[in-house]
This record gives C-alpha cells, structure tokens and sequence, in this order.
C-alpha cells in the first residue's frame, strides 16, 4: 500500500480493552488527560533536544521548545501542540496503537472487573496518550518528526472504538499536535479558566513553557516553566514534589518518599530520587527501562534505569543533573566515564540514605518498601559489594519471633541469648516449611531465635553475606551444630536426659551401613527433640532447598549426599535398635525416607515408602 493513501488499521487487543476501561472506571477523575498529554510532550521536547546536541539543524528555525493549548468554543475542540521530536510513521503506529509495555498481559490478568479496584491499577499502569478518549469522542494525532521534511507528516486519528486511520500529511512545523474533539458535556474543557487550573494543578513542574492561546491569539505562559530539580528546596512544596513524581515516575499515585539534594565536591549535582508507593508492573523486568533519568546541566540524556541506578534499586524514580559533564558526550562514553561512576556511587548513597531514614523513622512506611521492593533489594547484598553491609542492615526477615517481615540483622542480634555467637537461619520454599523444618526443634527448645527465609532470593543473599556486625550467619541445616554455650534450663535437662552420643554408637554405624549408598553421614544430632531424623548439608556444601531450586530453575546442581542425623531419642530410633537383617534395613530406610520429605525433598521411590510404611503399620 503506497504511503500516502489513508488506510484504516485495528488497536491492539490490550488498547481496546484499556480504553473501554479507562474510559468507564476513571471518569471521575478526567482532567488528568491534560497532564499525560502535557507529559508527553515534555518528553518529547527532551528527547529532541538530546538529538539536537550533535544536530543542530533539527531545531529548524525553532530553538524554544514549547507547548501551546488553545480552545474553539465553537468547533467544539482543545488542542495540544508541541514542538518536540514528533513522530515518524512507523512510531505513530508502534506507540499510538500498541501498548509496548512489558508486565501488559499480568496486567490485564489483575483486572478484577470492580471499577474502583481497577481504576486504581489502571493508574498504575499508566494511562498516557488514551487518557484523551475519557473526554474526547474524536482525537486528531498530527505529527512530523524533526529531521524529515514536511510533506513526511503523519495524521492519526480515532474515535476510540477499535480502529484508527493514519495518512500521510503535509504538516510545516515539527513535532505533535493533538486536537481532542470533546464529548457532548464535555466543553468545561474549552473554558479557559479550566484549563489554566489544571495546568497549575498538574504541571506546573514542566520544565518547558505551557502557553495558553486565546481566541484572539494572545499567549500567555501558564506554568513555572523551569526545571522543578533545580529550585530550591524550601521554595517547592510537597504537592509540586509529588505532581513532579508523577512526571517522571509515569505514576498516577503519589510517591512513598523522597530526597532531593545537591551535591557539591568534585563532580557537581543535583539529585531528586523518589520511592514509588507500589510494585511498578515490570519491577521484575531487570531490562526495564524506566526509572531515574539523567540530565546535564538540565538537558536530557538518557533513561536507563541500570546505568544510572544498579538493578537492585530499580524501583527508584527521579532525575540527576550533572553540572560539570561535557554536553556533546556519546551515552556510551558516559556510562564508562569515572566521572558518571562517581555520580552513581552518591546517587546510590543517597538512595540508601532515604531508605535508612524511612526504616528508622517512619516504619509503617518502610513496611510497605519491604512488601513492594524488598525482594530486589536484596540482590543488592550480593551486587554491591561497597554497601553490602548498609543494604543487609536494611533487610527485614520473618522469623520464629515474627510472623511478619519486620525482623532487621540488628533486632536480632539484640535478642541473642546468653552465649549464643551465631545468627540462625533456616531457608525453604513456604513460611509453613520453615516452621515445620525439624532442625527448628533444638532451638525452640532453647528458646532461640531463627530467622525464616523463603523467598526465592534468600538462598543468594546468604551465599554473600557471611555475617553482620561481627555475627557470623549460619544455617540450621548445615554443618555441626554447638548450642552447649548457650544457657537454657529446659533445654540443658533435656540435654542430659538425651542418651549419649557414644551409647549410640553401634547403632549409629549400623544405620549408616544400611544406606551408605543414600548419605555420606550417619550422626547422632543435637537439633532435633520431637522429630526422628533430619537432613544436614555439610558446612560448605550447597543446602538441599538450593539444590532443589537450581534443579527447578534448570541449572545442574552438585549432586552432593546429605549427612542424616537421627535422634536416638527418639522412639521409631530406639525401636530399630532391637531390629535386624532385612527388617533393620527397611525401618532405617523409612527414617531417612521422612527426613528427606521433612526437607521438602522428593522421594526417589514413593512407592517403596508407602510399602515400608503400610509394613510397619501392620497393613
Ligand atoms: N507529543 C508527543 N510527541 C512525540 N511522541 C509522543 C507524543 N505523545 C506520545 N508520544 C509517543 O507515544 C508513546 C506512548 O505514549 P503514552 O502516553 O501512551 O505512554 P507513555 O508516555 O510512554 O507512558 P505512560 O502512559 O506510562 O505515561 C510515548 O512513549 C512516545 O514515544
């Protein structure tokens, strides 16, 4: 099909289901449209004046970068012009047609059909462009990118029901101009002294002027018009700090929290970081591309959340403005500059400072920085090596004393026992297993604290951490276990009740010659009280919950064979003492049989186990 002809294409799936959403579940709050559309062409101007720095000729004869709104009573329309970078016709049709986002699908899938709930995802989500169709029955995209000339425009328009046509138009002066056909009841919108209340109200912060045109063609700046970064700290309220978040954070909720500082030494800048309130939809996307932007000297420069941020603080929003930096550097240049490292390493600092402020000061805030984000920052104890130890204070653990996450390294080591050198951990795959892991007994007994760990990213944070303000960690499965320094009256009565390691000698070595092929170790244990036998990887061997989650994951896992340690206290361990032959080998089997599924392991013969077991019950 030749270019120029008008051809009529279909929306996407997902944007004829977000429209029919939008358009029903955020009526009430409709003026947003005007800061997404304002937003974008914020953007849009940023992204040409980053092209324009090694060419200038895309200014053409317009340097200012602007945004113009006007109103035609009569008409019936509101129309957003900007001069920014505009778009070719492929792009118009890849972002205005297409949702490129990635977590689209979870998305939809959380949609719940209650318009509230949905609403609020929906904000979440990101409305942008398709937010005008909430008050417009029509939208006209005319666009021409910088660069191409002006017989490359491109027009777009829809009614928002499915379809939209595109066709190639003459349009003089670059970038986009959106022209929104309002609704009938619709036209408070047409009224000046709307508009200019939501400009203020909603993008005041836009760094570029926000003109509003009269009938008789006066213009009037509306907005601030500078970079909202830049002021000073006392002279920005708190509601231009969170209108600002939404910009940049393409959030429709306010942020969490926030720090803005500059820094002076020997690189210069300015640093406005803010924490969303919630899990953004590709938080789990470690290519994701939003998050913290970078500007030079208040010209855009990239957006990469990975280069400017480390992947374990990619739910971070906001801007850098670098003083000193060259303007014309290359971005690949500018991520291996020391100078851009040095930014890093203080922006991170003071992303850790605005953590550690929340955590100390504001917890039920922080709570809800663990829930959303704690998981990923985590990795950063084993990414960030220079503030490992900053990072792992900021973690918070279940534990034996706390059903919730609220338990840091330094509540726990200021409740450690009398005696007691080590932190305790136990790693599995649900809360439930942990609790029921039996190499919880002696500690219970004890009255000892462990730490619960169940998410996935556990068994990584402590292969990196090996201790905490001069507390080693250690797991309660793996490697031998003294708790004899530690003072317990029940538990040192149970202890000298508990037959001794060398009466159980002989029946230890006997276990062990019953399933030599199954374990490298037979021992008697000092962690288990109710239970008869547990599993226990040896000091430095990889844990069986590690084995098994790299099994999961498809990696090959060392296939190294676990220590059983029995309890010879214990009644089904005793009564093996009196068995023999074939009879001793199937009760030992058994044993070892339910420490592997207490560990949340596998059989390998199930079969042979319900037979072993209907055995002893006499079936
Ligand atoms: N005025 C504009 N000038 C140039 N490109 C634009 C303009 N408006 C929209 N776009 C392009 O269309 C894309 C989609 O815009 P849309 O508002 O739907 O989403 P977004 O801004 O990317 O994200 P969000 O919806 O989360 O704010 C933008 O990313 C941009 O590439």
């Amino acid at each position: 099909m030749s270019e120029n002809v008008k051809e009529t294409l279909g929306f996407q799936a997902e944007v004829k289901q977000l429209l029919h959403l939008m358009i029903h579940s955020l009526y009430s709050h409709k003026e947003i449209f005007v800061r997404e559309l304002c937003s974008n062409a914020a953007d849009a101007a940023d992204k040409l004046r980053f092209e324009a720095l090694n060419d200038g000729a895309l200014y053409e004869d317009q340097p200012e970068l602007k945004i113009w709104i006007s109103a035609d009573k009569e008409a019936k329309t509101l129309t957003i012009r900007d001069n920014g970078i505009g778009m070719n016709r492929q792009e118009v049709i890849e972002h205005i047609g297409t949702i490129a986002k990635s977590g689209t699908k979870e998305f939809f899938g959380k949609l719940t059909g209650d318009q509230q709930k949905d609403a609020q995802l929906i904000g979440q989500f990101g409305v942008g462009f398709y937010s005008s169709f909430i008050v417009a029955d029509k939208v006209t995209l005319t666009t021409r990118r910088a660069g191409l000339t002006q017989e490359h425009g491109v027009r777009w328009e829809s009614e928002g029901s499915g379809e939209y046509s595109l066709e190639t138009v003459d349009k003089d002066s670059r970038g986009t101009e959106i022209v929104l056909h309002m609704k009938e009841g619709e036209t408070e919108f047409l009224e000046e002294w709307r508009i200019k209340a939501v400009i203020r109200q909603y993008s005041d912060h836009i760094a570029i002027p926000i003109v509003f045109v009269n009938d008789k063609g006066e213009e009037e700046t509306v907005n601030k018009a500078n970079a909202l970064w830049a002021r000073s700290k006392n002279d920005i309220t708190e509601e231009e700090y969170k209108a600002f978040y939404q910009h940049v954070g393409h959030d429709y909720e306010d942020p969490l929290a926030w720090i803005h500082a500059r820094v002076e030494g020997r690189q210069d800048y300015t640093v406005l970081l803010y924490v969303p309130a919630h899990a953004p939809f590709d938080l789990w996307d470690r290519e994701a591309k939003t998050g913290v932007k970078l500007y030079v000297k208040r010209v855009f420069i990239m957006e990469d959340a990975r280069k400017l941020m480390p992947a374990y603080l990619r739910f971070m929003r906001g801007v850098i403005d670098a003083a000193d930096l060259p303007l014309n550097v290359s971005r690949e240049i500018l991520q291996q500059t020391k100078d851009m490292e040095m930014i890093r390493a203080g922006c991170v600092k003071k992303a850790l400072d605005l953590l550690d402020d929340l955590a100390e000061n504001r917890r039920d805030d922080y709570a809800k920085v663990w829930e959303n984000f704690g998981e990923v920052l985590k990795e950063g104890v084993g990414e960030d090596h220079a503030n490992k130890d900053r990072i792992a204070g900021l973690c918070r653990f279940r534990s034996t004393a706390s059903d919730e996450p609220t338990v840091s390294l330094a509540d726990y080591i200021g409740r450690m026992k009398e005696g007691q050198d080590k932190v305790y951990y136990v790693t599995a795959d649900s809360l439930a297993a942990a609790k029921s892991s039996p190499h919880l007994e002696i500690f219970r007994k004890k009255g000892i604290e462990v730490l619960l760990l169940t998410d996935r990213v556990d068994e990584w944070l402590v292969s990196h951490l090996f201790e905490f303000d001069g507390k080693s960690l250690a797991s309660v499965a793996k490697g031998d276990l003294d708790l004899s320094a530690v003072k317990s009256e029940a538990a040192d009565q149970a202890e000298e009740e508990a037959p001794k390691a060398e009466e159980a000698k002989a029946l230890v070595e006997r276990i062990q010659e019953a399933l030599k092929d199954e374990v490298k170790e037979v021992r008697v244990s000092s962690r288990l009280v109710d239970s008869p036998a547990c599993l226990v990887a040896g000091e430095h061997d990889m844990s069986g919950h590690l084995a098994r989650m790299l099994k999961a994951m498809g990696q090959n896992a060392p296939a190294e064979k676990p220590i059983l340690e029995v309890n010879v206290g214990h009644a089904l361990v005793k009564r093996l003492d009196g068995e023999a032959g074939e009879r001793f080998g199937e009760l030992a089997k058994l044993v070892l049989d339910q420490a592997v599924l207490l560990d949340g392991g596998q059989l390998a013969d199930p079969a042979g186990f319900v037979k072993r077991m209907n055995a002893l019950l006499g079936a």
